[in-house]
């Protein structure tokens, strides 16, 4: 696994993609990207903004957009938004070069919309859009399962670990050296 370049992690939204990447990278000695900020450092605005103003499928342009550019950084950990995987060219992108490992961590949808309005509560910021509608949001999560098994080189249970022990996991799964 020395070959690899990037590593991905995907997943629906709660199952820690952002918080495990930070904590990834820092112990790899990686960079660290989260595509929801890239996607706000291009729009200016806040996620909740866009889709309010601008809609989904907007949301989803600039998404594709943001990706391509991270997906041609070396060294770097990035965490991608629960939905990017819902795009056919997102998950060619993701396929297209074999130094991109991509890894799916996974969860229950109740822990995971739990863990959402806590993390929302706690930090005084607003509950993610597409969580909006309780009914809507597990529909989505059956219906992105499939999508994220197409994308997974590795598929990791989050329910029973904490973040620290999830980036773990990951390193072991992979075969990559702590610096
Ligand atoms: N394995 C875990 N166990 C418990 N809570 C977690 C775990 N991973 C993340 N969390 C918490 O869930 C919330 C959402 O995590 P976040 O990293 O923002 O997820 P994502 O980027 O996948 O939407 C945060 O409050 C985080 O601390
Ligand atoms: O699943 C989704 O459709 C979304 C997930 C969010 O990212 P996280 O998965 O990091 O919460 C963010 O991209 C946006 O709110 C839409
Ligand atoms: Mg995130």
């Amino acid at each position: 696994m020395k070959d690899v370049k990037r590593i991905v992690l995907a997943g629906f939204m709660g199952s820690g993609k952002s918080t495990v990447g930070a904590l990834l990278a820092a112990e790899l000695g990686w960079a660290f990207a989260d595509l929801d900020h890239a996607i706000e450092a291009r729009t200016g605005e806040t996620i909740s903004q866009t889709f309010a103003t601008r809609g989904e499928a907007y949301f989803r342009e600039v998404e594709s957009a943001a990706l391509g550019d991270l997906l041609e950084r070396e060294q770097t950990v990035i965490a991608l938004g629960g939905g990017a995987p819902e795009i056919a060219a997102n998950r060619n992108a993701l396929a297209a070069d074999e130094a991109t490992r991509v890894v799916v961590l996974e969860a229950p949808f109740t822990e995971l919309y739990e863990r959402c309005i806590a993390q929302s509560l706690q930090a005084g910021t607003a509950v993610r859009p597409v969580l909006a509608n309780k009914d809507e949001a597990e529909a989505r999560f059956y219906r992105r399962a499939p999508h994220y098994r197409a994308i997974a080189h590795e598929v990791l249970e989050t329910a029973s670990l904490d973040p620290t022990t999830t980036v773990a996991h990951v390193i072991e799964r992979l075969g990559l050296a702590k610096r």
